[in-house]
C-alpha cells in the first residue's frame, strides 16, 4: 500500500520511473501541467509496473490523468498488433457526462502526443434498435483501440446486445435466459481495464452489466479502480478479478502541512445551516447576493424538484418578458418585486440537469454551464447525476437543498468545487431536529463541517448577519400549535397518570410538538415569507409551474423516505408543513403523510386552481379544449345520472303499487298450490289406505264391488260391519236378479240394504213378506234415502263420484 500526503502538486512528470515516453511528456507539458498531482505521482509508476491498482484520492485531485497516462503508455509499449475489431483498453464510468469528459481528456492527450490510437465514446441515449445497429456498424468501420463508456452500452458492444434477459430486483437485465446478438468488438487482447467511480459501478444497479463485461475480458490484464470513496466498495472488489492489487490512498494535506485522514480537499470549506425548510430559498438568494461567487451548483433529491425549482429560479433571476403573464408591464413589475429579494450587479443564468432529460438537452445545458463566459454568473440545478467526476471549471459554491440519499454522494457533490488546488465552498441545509446529527455522521466519515450563520436581509435588500427589527422572536414559549411550554409540562404530569395506550398517544403528540417547537423557535423572517408569496404568485399565474410544484413536493416526500441514513432522516419527524411552504405550494395535496399534521398552519392561496392558465398559448388552447370536452362529458354524465335516477324513482314508485298487487297474487297462487299439494298428498294417502282395506276383504264379489266404491269400502272397513257387508252382497245379488239398471248407485243399494236389515231385525220371527211387497218397501225407503243423501250431498260433496256397481259389460 502506498500512502502519500497531498501537497497541491508533486514532482515533475519527467521523474516518473519507469520513464514516460517523450510524446506523452510533451502532451502533458502542452496541457500546462508541469508537475504531477500526488495521486498521479503515486499511481502512475505502480500501474506502469504491470500491477493492478485500487486508488482512493479526494475529489478533483487529478485521478483521470492518473489512469489515462499509464494506459496510453502500456498500450504504446505492447508489441501485439490489434486487428480493426479488437480493442486494447476499456474505461467504464457511471454516467454519459463523465464518460464524455474522460473521452475528451483521452482524445486530447492522444492528439497532443500524436500516438496512433483511436479512442471511441460508447454511451447510451439513442436507445432505438436502428440507432444501435447503426452505431455498431460505425464502430466496426472505425476500428477503435480504446473504448470509453457507460456499462450498459459497453456490454452491448463487447458481449453482444442482450434480448429477453431476466430482470433482477434492481431492474437490471441479466444474461440468464436471454439471447445475445453478435459482439461488435473483441476484447480478447485487452491490455488495460479502468473502472472510474468504481464504488458506484460496483453498486447493485450496474452489477449485471459489469459482470457481463468482465466475463469477456482476458484474465491477463491490468485493472485499475479509481474513486474518492473507494473504501466503501472494498467488499465488492473480489468480483473485479484484481490480481494482487496495490492500494493507493492519498492523504489530504492539513493546514500545518501534515497529512490528515480527511476525505475532502483541504481547500474546500463545508458548512451546514440548520433552518426550517421554508427558509432555504431566501437563504440561497441572500448567499448569492452576499458573495463574490459566480458559479453555483444546487443539488436536489429528485428530477421533479430540479424541473420545478429551475422554473422558479428562472422567473426570479433571469425571466424573459414572454415568461411573465400579462406582457411587458407585468414583466417590469415582477422584476421590481424580484429585485427586493436579490439584486446583483451581474446577470445570473439558470441551468438544469437530471437523468430524465433527453440526451440532447442534457448535453446542451451541461455545455452551456461548463462554458459560461467569464464575468457571468450561473446556477446549475441538478440531481446526483452531476455529483460524481464532473470537472466543471470554476464552480465556486455547491449548495445541497436536500442532503443526498446516499451519504457517499455528499463528498462527491461537494467535490465539484475546490478542484485541483482551487478553493471552494459547500453548504448543506438541515432541518431542525434529528437531521442535525448528520454533522456527526459525516465527521465519522472524515468529512468535517462548520455551522453557517443564518443570513437576514435589511430594508435596503442587503444580506446581513443581524436580524432586522421585524424579525419577531417567539420567545420559545409558544409552539406551532399555540400552546405554551407550561401546557406541555402540565400535560406531561397528566400523562404519568394515564393508561398505556394514552401514554403512547401523548408521547407521539409530544414528539410532534417538540418537532414543531424546534421549527417555531426560529424568529419570524417576514422577508423570507414575502419571497414565498412571490413564488406562489408565479405558480398561481403559470399552470406549468403550478403542476410542477405538486409533482416536486410529492417526489420530495417519496425520496425522503428512501434515505439510506434513515435513523437521521426520519419521515415522521420531517416538518412537512414548513416543507410544503418551502415548495411554495398553493394548497396542500391530499396525501396520507399529512394526516395528523398541523395543516391549519398552512394558508391556502386564494385562487381557483382550475383557472390557472399555461403561458404557452398552444398548451393553453389544448387545455381549454380538453377542459370543455371534460365539462361536456361531465354534463352528459350528470344528465345521464339524473335520468337514471328519475327512471329508478319512477320504477320504484310503480313497482311499490304493483308490488302489493303482485305480492297478493303471488301469495294466493302459493296458497292454491299448497292446497292442491295437500289435497294430492291426502288423495294419495287415502288411495293407499283404501287399497289396503280392499285387500283385507276376502269375498271376491264384495271386493269387486267395493273396488269400485272405495269410500264405501272405507266406511265398511272402519266399522268392520259384517252384516252391512252381507247386506251389500245381498242387495247386489238382488239387483242382478231383478235386472235393475246397472246405473243404480251403490250407495242406494247400501241404503236399501240398511232398510232391509232394520226390517229384518224388527220382524225377527215374523214370516217374511212376499217379495213383491218387500220390493215396494225397498223402493220407498230407497227413495227417501236418496232424497236425504241429496240434501246431505248439497252441504257436503263427497270427494269421489260413485260408479255404478256393475257395468253393462259385466252384466252381459
Ligand atoms: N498535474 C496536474 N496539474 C494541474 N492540474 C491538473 C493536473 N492533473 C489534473 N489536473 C486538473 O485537475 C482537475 C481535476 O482533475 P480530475 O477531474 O481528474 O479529478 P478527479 O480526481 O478525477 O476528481 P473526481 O474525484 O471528482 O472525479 C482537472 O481540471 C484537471 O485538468
Amino acid at each position: 500500500m502506498t500512502d502519500s500526503v497531498v501537497p497541491i502538486f508533486g514532482s515533475p512528470w519527467a521523474t516518473v520511473q519507469p520513464k514516460l515516453s517523450q510524446p506523452i511528456l510533451d502532451a502533458v507539458s502542452t496541457l500546462g501541467f508541469e508537475n504531477m498531482t500526488p495521486v498521479q505521482e503515486a499511481t502512475i509508476p505502480v500501474f506502469l509496473q504491470n500491477s493492478d491498482v485500487i486508488v482512493e484520492a479526494a475529489t478533483g485531485s487529478g485521478k483521470t490523468l492518473a489512469f489515462v497516462i499509464p494506459m496510453l503508455e502500456l498500450l504504446r509499449r505492447r508489441n501485439a498488433h490489434l486487428a480493426p475489431n479488437e480493442i486494447g483498453a476499456v474505461i467504464i464510468s457511471p454516467t454519459r457526462e463523465l464518460s464524455k469528459q474522460i473521452f475528451e481528456v483521452l482524445e486530447e492527450v492522444i492528439r497532443l502526443s500524436d500516438l496512433p490510437f483511436k479512442p471511441h465514446l460508447v454511451v447510451g441515449g439513442s436507445a432505438t434498435a436502428t440507432n444501435t445497429a447503426d452505431e455498431m456498424a460505425k464502430l466496426r468501420e472505425l476500428g477503435p483501440d480504446i473504448l470509453v463508456g457507460t456499462p450498459g452500452r459497453l456490454e452491448d458492444v463487447l458481449c453482444g446486445r442482450l434480448k429477453n434477459g431476466k430482470k433482477t430486483r434492481s431492474g437490471m437485465i441479466t444474461a440468464s435466459g436471454g439471447v445475445r446478438g453478435r459482439a461488435s468488438m473483441l476484447a480478447g487482447k485487452l491490455e488495460v481495464l479502468v473502472l472510474d467511480e468504481a464504488d458506484r459501478l460496483l453498486d447493485m444497479g450496474f452489477e449485471a452489466s459489469i459482470t457481463a463485461i468482465l466475463s469477456v475480458l482476458p484474465k491477463q490484464r491490468r485493472t485499475g479502480l479509481f474513486s474518492a470513496t473507494m473504501s466503501d466498495a472494498l467488499g465488492q472488489l473480489v468480483r473485479t478479478g484484481l490480481r494482487n492489487p496495490a492500494r493507493v490512498q492519498v492523504q489530504v494535506q492539513g493546514k500545518n502541512g501534515a497529512g490528515t485522514d480527511m476525505r475532502i480537499p483541504s481547500t474546500l470549506r463545508i458548512e451546514y445551516l440548520v433552518c426550517p425548510p421554508d427558509r432555504k430559498m431566501a437563504q440561497i438568494l441572500r448567499l448569492i447576493q452576499n458573495s463574490v461567487a459566480q458559479k453555483y451548483i444546487v443539488y436536489f433529491s429528485s428530477c421533479a424538484s430540479v424541473d420545478y425549482f429551475f422554473k422558479l429560479f428562472k422567473r426570479l433571476l433571469s425571466p424573459s418578458p414572454e415568461s411573465v403573464p400579462g406582457g411587458k408591464p407585468a414583466f417590469t413589475e415582477e422584476r421590481k418585486m424580484a429585485k427586493q429579494f436579490i439584486n446583483t450587479q451581474f446577470p445570473i443564468s439558470v441551468h438544469s440537469l437530471h437523468g430524465q432529460m433527453v440526451q440532447k438537452r442534457r448535453q446542451a445545458t451541461f455545455e452551456a454551464f461548463t462554458k459560461l463566459p467569464v464575468g457571468e454568473a450561473g446556477i446549475l440545478l441538478s440531481t446526483d447525476l452531476a455529483s460524481r467526476g464532473l470537472d466543471i471549471p470554476d464552480v465556486d459554491c455547491v449548495i445541497q437543498w436536500d442532503p443526498p440519499n446516499d451519504p457517499k454522494s455528499f463528498a462527491h457533490r461537494c467535490g465539484r468545487t475546490a478542484r485541483a488546488g482551487r478553493s471552494g465552498q459547500a453548504l448543506v441545509f438541515l432541518n431542525p431536529g434529528p437531521e442535525e446529527t448528520y454533522v456527526d455522521l459525516l465527521n465519522l466519515r472524515k468529512i468535517p463541517m462548520v455551522a453557517a450563520k443564518y443570513l437576514w436581509q435589511d430594508s435596503a435588500g442587503n444580506a446581513t448577519l443581524t436580524a432586522p427589527d421585524d424579525a419577531i422572536v417567539p420567545g420559545g414559549s409558544d409552539n406551532e400549535n399555540g400552546e405554551t411550554e407550561s401546557d406541555s409540562v402540565s400535560e406531561q404530569s397528566d400523562a404519568d397518570l394515564d393508561t398505556e395506550p394514552r401514554k403512547k398517544d401523548k408521547k407521539k403528540k409530544k414528539k410532534k410538538k417538540r418537532q414543531s417547537s424546534l421549527v417555531a423557535k426560529f424568529p419570524v423572517d417576514a422577508r423570507s415569507d414575502a419571497l414565498l408569496e412571490l413564488l406562489r404568485r408565479f405558480s398561481a399565474t403559470d399552470r406549468d409551474i403550478y403542476s410542477r410544484s405538486k409533482l416536486a413536493f410529492v417526489s420530495f416526500i417519496q425520496s425522503y423516505s428512501k434515505h439510506e441514513a434513515s435513523f437521521i432522516f426520519r419521515p415522521k419527524e420531517l416538518p412537512l408543513i414548513e416543507a410544503a411552504k418551502g415548495f411554495a405550494l398553493l394548497h396542500l395535496p391530499s396525501m396520507p403523510e399529512l394526516r395528523g399534521r398541523p395543516t391549519k398552519m398552512f394558508v391556502r392561496y386564494d385562487v381557483d386552481t382550475d383557472s390557472i392558465p399555461f403561458l404557452d398559448s398552444k398548451r393553453e388552447a389544448q387545455r381549454l379544449a380538453k377542459l370543455a370536452e371534460e365539462k361536456q362529458e361531465a354534463e352528459k354524465r350528470r344528465n345521464k345520472k339524473a335520468e337514471r335516477e328519475e327512471t329508478n324513482k319512477r320504477k320504484k314508485k310503480s313497482s311499490s303499487s304493483n308490488d302489493a298487487w303482485s305480492q297478493a297474487k303471488e301469495a294466493k297462487e302459493k296458497l292454491r298450490e299448497r292446497k292442491l299439494l295437500r289435497m294430492k298428498l291426502k288423495d294419495e294417502r287415502a288411495a293407499e289406505e283404501e287399497e289396503r282395506l280392499i285387500g283385507e276383504i276376502n269375498d271376491p264379489k264384495l271386493r269387486e264391488a267395493l273396488a269400485k266404491d272405495p269410500l264405501l269400502a272405507k266406511q265398511m272397513m272402519n266399522k268392520r260391519d259384517k252384516s252391512l257387508r252381507d247386506a251389500v252382497l245381498m242387495a247386489a245379488d238382488k239387483m242382478k236378479r231383478l235386472k235393475k239398471a246397472p246405473t243404480q248407485k251403490l250407495e242406494d243399494i247400501i241404503a236399501e240394504a240398511r232398510v232391509a236389515k232394520r226390517r229384518r231385525n224388527d220382524s225377527s220371527d215374523s214370516s217374511s213378506s212376499d217379495e213383491e211387497e218387500e220390493e215396494e218397501d225397498w223402493e220407498a225407503v230407497a227413495r227417501r234415502e236418496r232424497i236425504q243423501a241429496k240434501i246431505a250431498s248439497k252441504s257436503k260433496r263427497p270427494r269421489f263420484t260413485f260408479d255404478p256397481g256393475f257395468s253393462d259389460e259385466e252384466e252381459k
